[in-house]
């Protein structure tokens, strides 16, 4: 008996609300969540406390780490979210690996309601509205075909709710 299991990319720049909903989204859906920041070097760390973007050298081996994870819970028909920026459609491919059942949810918001957003969350090592200009200058947007584009203007539960009831069942047993 095949049960559909569930690869999500939680995408979108600095303050979107990756790692708030991707958490939620991941309880909805009786997936594991993980926080791509939680993968990036000291060095990547420093680098954008001190207010300097990273690039794409800087990314690539922590893409790389997401995909491998994405990869094992793929092997093993475990579902899983990461919340990741994704800027690129390249960073995107990357993740997938040709994984056409990965979905993705991208979280879309004006840069005074990310700058908001940014301004509320505490003790976070991004910062700025020099950083975010930077995020928001890389980002490639994906279309409706790659992606599921939620507001940042709902709530938390509006966007699970409506990213959720686009995916088939996880708990449907498939014979
Ligand atoms: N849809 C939302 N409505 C209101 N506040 C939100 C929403 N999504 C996230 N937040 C808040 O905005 C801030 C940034 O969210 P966070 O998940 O850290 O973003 P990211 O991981 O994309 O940088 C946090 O304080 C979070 O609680
Ligand atoms: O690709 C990047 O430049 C970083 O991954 C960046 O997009 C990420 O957003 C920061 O690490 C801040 O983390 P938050 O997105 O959680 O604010």
């Amino acid at each position: 008996m095949k049960t559909l299991s569930h690869r999500i990319l939680v995408m979108g720049v600095s303050g979107s609300g990756k790692s708030h909903i991707g958490r939620q989204l991941a309880q909805t859906v009786g997936a594991t969540f993980i926080d791509g920041d939680d993968y990036h070097s000291p060095a990547n760390v420093a680098k954008m406390a001190s207010g300097t973007p990273l690039n794409d050298d800087d990314r690539s081996e922590w893409l790389d780490t997401l995909a491998a994870l994405f990869a094992d819970y793929r092997a093993r028909d475990a579902s899983l979210v990461i919340a990741c920026s994704g800027l690129k459609r390249r960073y995107r491919d990357r993740l997938r690996q040709g994984d056409s059942a990965l979905q993705i949810l991208y979280l879309e918001g004006t840069q005074e309601l990310l700058l908001e957003r940014l301004e509320t969350r505490a003790g976070h090592f991004f910062k700025g509205d020099t950083m975010l200009a930077s995020q928001l200058a890389d980002l490639e947007p994906p279309d409706e075909e790659e992606a599921f584009n939620a507001s940042i203007a709902l709530s938390p539960m509006q966007i699970v709710d409506q990213f959720a009831a686009t995916l088939p069942l996880p708990s449907r047993t498939l014979s």
